[in-house]
């Protein structure tokens, strides 16, 4: 199994790559490629560490060489945010950096798994799906939003109110991965109880999240550390689908058929394909109901604007 990090000598690349290096399964292959100089060393540092997983780094304008033969590719190369600025500020920047990768999956591993972290990842995924229609390669089941953050904020800030031990705490986050656009499903986590108050706290509070971070860092970025264990989360789960383990559930960002945009965040069976199938988020309350309808545009407008940038 090959998995290539684009993006690699950043804040979130090098801790996915500590946690790849630590956690991939034994004989697996771990592609760094970032534009910065300092990437080759980021892999010689890595490889000190005593495990039967292979890492070479790759610098320079030209990703292809670490592309080749990658069964999953984990996008997180362009800038982040500062205090002051929204997700959608990126773009400018990050739309081009994003399309030009693409272009480079598309023409050297067009079957891998590629899962988008660079934001706004509402707009860069739809980015990516047009470059790869354009070169004739595109599959919806192959690409992914990470929205995985989202989902162990939910579990954190739930078991942290509820007095709960975390590893029990399970929850679905759909919609998209800005502001209002992500929606945690809180009227199901199991034996939890919210009052209404609650309700609108913590979810405020999880779509804020990001924000807090960028606010506490003051200027030093965004969240790194815990997105890095949210991707090696999801990147995992990618590699376990594709080794045919069954049962293999994260909620993302895909083109899944939903009747709400055409890139819709909710539970999807991973497996030897990417997503094998896309599960119903279930039974939602009048709130969450609420919060789904009032998203929809901000979430189509992200979508629109970035397929409008490739054409
Ligand atoms: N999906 C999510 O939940 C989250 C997404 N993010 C996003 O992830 C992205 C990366 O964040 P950080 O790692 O903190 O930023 P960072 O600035 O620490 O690292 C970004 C890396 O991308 C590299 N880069 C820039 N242009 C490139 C290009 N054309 N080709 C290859 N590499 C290039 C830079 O050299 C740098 O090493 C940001 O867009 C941020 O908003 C951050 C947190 C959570
Ligand atoms: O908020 C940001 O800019 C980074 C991000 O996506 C997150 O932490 O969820």
């Amino acid at each position: 199994m090959k998995v290539a990090v684009l993006g690699a000598a950043g804040g979130i690349g090098q801790a996915l790559a500590l946690l790849l290096k630590t956690q991939l399964p034994a004989g697996s292959k771990l592609s760094l490629y970032d534009i910065a100089p300092v990437t080759p060393g980021v892999a010689v540092d890595l490889s000190h560490i005593p495990t039967d997983v292979e890492v070479k780094g790759f610098a320079g304008e030209d990703p292809t060489a670490a592309l080749v033969d990658a069964d999953v590719v984990l996008m997180s190369a362009g800038v982040a945010r500062k205090p002051g600025m929204d997700r959608s500020d990126l773009f400018n920047i990050n739309a081009g950096i994003v399309r030009n990768l693409m272009e480079k999956v598309a023409a050297t591993c067009p079957k891998a798994l590629v899962g988008i972290i660079t934001n706004p990842v509402n707009t860069t995924v739809a980015i990516a799906a047009e470059v790869l229609k354009n070169a004739g390669v595109y599959d919806k089941n192959r690409l992914f939003g990470i929205t995985t953050l989202d989902v162990i904020r939910s579990e954190t800030f739930i078991a942290e109110l509820k007095g709960l031990n975390v590893a029990d705490v399970k929850v679905n986050v759909i919609g998209g991965h800005s502001g209002v656009t992500i929606l945690p499903l809180l009227s199901q986590v199991e034996g939890v109880t919210f009052t209404d108050e609650e309700v609108a706290a913590m979810t405020t509070r999880i779509q804020n999240a990001g924000t807090e971070v960028v606010e506490a860092k003051a200027g030093g970025g965004s969240a790194t550390l815990s997105m890095g264990q949210a991707a090696c989360r999801f990147g995992l789960s990618l590699v376990r689908g594709l080794q045919g383990e069954a049962n293999v559930v994260e909620c993302a960002y895909v083109d899944g058929g939903s009747e709400h945009a055409e890139f819709f965040a909710q539970p999807v069976v991973l497996g030897k394909n990417g997503v094998e199938k896309v599960l119903p988020y279930g039974d939602i309350s009048a709130f969450e109901a609420n919060a789904r309808d009032a998203m929809l545009d901000t979430l189509k407008g992200d979508i629109k604007l970035g397929v409008e940038f490739v054409k």
